[in-house]
């Protein structure tokens, strides 16, 4: 989906208005056309304005010549270069980029409603709800995150779950192009704190939890909860934020105006008598618009947070509550979170595909499947390498503690020797609880299903729907869970084995 050639330009003096403060020293003609923005080198056009920036693996001002070779007619530098080159000497290249971005595609946050979802998790199932429920009332849009990119029925795979500034105004004004009404989007706590959003304005934005995840980013829980909270910031004037009730106390911008939801009576929206069953998750809510009953596809109940979510921020910024109620109960939701494999009930077991990679998650589900079930939960996991080495120990306690075996595989290493995340992970299992290390991810999850008897569940967490096992930059091996524990039991119903009726 390509923009009409004549509908993007811009003259750079129109850019400095905007860069304002931003700017160091001017190096240019200022009468410059630029028909593109980019700062990846890949991604260059006629008349491209590049962005040259310092980041954590990469210098782009290392490769200026390349690129003014290539075409680029003028940079947006943050250290000094050669007058040779025409550019415009920054503060920072994240936050100029944002504004460049902004301005270049005309604001087109604007013209949508635009919903942003923070939080340790929940972010995926609340952005795909949101696209169902606005798809289910007629609405056109789109929405970005972990699993999916959907521009206006352009479905790609981004490696982020938030893009950078250029690519999400680009994917935003191309949905305003295309006669979009709205954009749904998971915002990182990484792309938070690198200002990948900061231009961006949010008729609503929600907050799901704050628990512990990539502490190898942002070093503290404290610098991580701050990053998360900074959402807060980016709303449009007439904006509201929608708060689980539990991080309120955290809050200290009084100019917003917050909605909360939760389990606390005092909650706005409040959350009662909580079912979950292998057909959904039922419950009731109080509601500034009275009581009303909740019945959904999504089975977990921390799902009843995600539904809540998502239901009170389309009520508050003016949707009717008893159409979006209906439409709930229609959302499948999202692949490799909670996924049922069905063809398991054939050996008299359930096996479940989820997400779970950090220690609230994982001890949330497992909990979800104990209430579920009567017989054993048998839990496959691990941890991912290059990434938050304190809370391996955290997940080892939690399978082990919360399942009936706990066993643990290889998630994503990542470049790591994965018996030393295996090993990480063994100093947190309980004494004395049952537990197996097995290093090969399809063999850990055979081992579950061969050991699982009638009645039992096997959990496989921690990958959900990603389709490679990443060992190293060159080495990503396809491996989707949910394939793989098919392929295993197909084998075993061919070879006859426990197969109850
Ligand atoms: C550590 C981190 O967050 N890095 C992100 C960051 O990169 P960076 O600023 O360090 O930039 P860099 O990769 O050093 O490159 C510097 C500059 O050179 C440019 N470049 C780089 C290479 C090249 O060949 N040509 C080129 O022009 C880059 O476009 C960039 O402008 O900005 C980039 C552009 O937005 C991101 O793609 C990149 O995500 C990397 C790939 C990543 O893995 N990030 C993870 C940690 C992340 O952001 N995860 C969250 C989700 C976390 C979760 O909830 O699980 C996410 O939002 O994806
Ligand atoms: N509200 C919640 N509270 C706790 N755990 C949750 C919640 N919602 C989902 N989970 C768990 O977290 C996993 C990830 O859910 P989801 O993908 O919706 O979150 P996310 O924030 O997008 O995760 P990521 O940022 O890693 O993509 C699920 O598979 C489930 O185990």
């Amino acid at each position: 989906m390509e923009f009409s050639k004549e509908w993007l330009f811009l003259k750079i003096k129109e850019l400095l208005n905007a860069l304002n403060s931003l700017v160091l020293n001017v190096n240019c003609d200022l009468e410059t056309e630029i028909k593109h923005i980019s700062s990846y080198s890949r991604d260059l056009k006629e008349e491209t304005l590049f962005i040259c920036r310092e980041g954590l693996t990469f210098d782009s001002h290392s490769i200026i010549d390349k690129l003014y070779d290539q075409g680029v007619k003028v940079f947006i530098v943050e250290k000094e270069v050669s007058s040779f080159f025409p550019h415009i000497q920054v503060v920072d290249s994240r936050i100029a980029e944002a504004v460049i971005a902004s301005e270049f595609y005309g604001k087109p946050f604007e013209k949508l409603i635009t919903f942003g979802v923070t939080g340790t998790n929940g972010k995926t199932t609340c952005t795909h709800l949101f696209h169902h429920i606005m798809h289910s009332l007629g609405y056109k849009g789109s929405i970005s995150g972990t699993v999916l990119n959907d521009i206006m029925g352009d479905k790609f795979y981004h490696h982020n779950t938030t893009p950078s500034s250029i690519e999400i105004l680009r994917n935003m004004a191309k949905t305003v192009n295309n006669g979009g009404q709205y954009y749904g989007m998971e915002v990182s706590s990484h792309a938070l704190a690198q200002y990948r959003v900061e231009s961006i304005r949010f008729d609503v934005v929600g907050i799901t939890n704050i628990t512990r995840d990539h502490l190898d980013f942002h070093k503290t829980f404290e610098d991580y909860k701050k990053a998360k909270l900074h959402i807060l910031n980016l709303l449009k004037p007439e904006g509201v934020a929608i708060v689980n009730h539990e991080y309120l106390k955290d809050i200290k911008n009084n100019n917003v105006r917050i909605v909360t939801f939760g389990v606390d009576r005092n909650s706005d929206y409040v959350i009662k008598e909580v079912t979950t069953n292998w057909s959904g998750t039922f419950f009731k809510l109080d509601t500034p618009y009275g009581p009303k009953s909740i019945s959904s596809q999504l089975i977990g109940e921390y799902n009843a947070f995600n539904i809540t979510l998502v239901l009170a921020a389309l009520v508050e910024i003016g949707y009717d509550i008893d159409e979006v109620i209906n439409v709930i109960s229609t959302f499948r939701g999202v692949d490799g979170r909670f996924e049922i494999i069905h063809e398991a009930r054939k050996l008299g077991i359930e096996v479940i595909v989820d997400f779970a990679h950090t220690p609230d998650a994982l001890e949330k589900i497992i909990l979800s499947l104990r209430k579920l079930s009567k017989g054993r939960i048998i839990t496959v996991f691990g941890a991912g390498g290059q990434a938050d080495k304190g809370k391996r120990p955290m997940m080892g306690e939690i399978a082990s503690k919360y399942s009936d075996i706990a066993i643990i595989t290889t998630d994503d290493p990542r470049g790591e020797d994965p018996n030393k995340i295996i090993k990480d992970v063994e100093k947190g299992l309980v004494p004395g609880s049952l537990s197996l290390s097995i290093v090969d991810r399809r063999e850990a999850i055979e081992t579950a299903i061969t050991l699982a008897n009638k009645g039992d569940v096997v959990l496989i967490a921690g990958r959900g729907h990603e389709p490679y096992q990443i060992f190293d930059d060159n080495y990503k091996k396809p491996f989707k869970d949910r394939d793989v524990a098919i392929d295993i039991i197909f084998q075993k119903i061919n070879k006859g084995e426990k197969t109850f009726k």
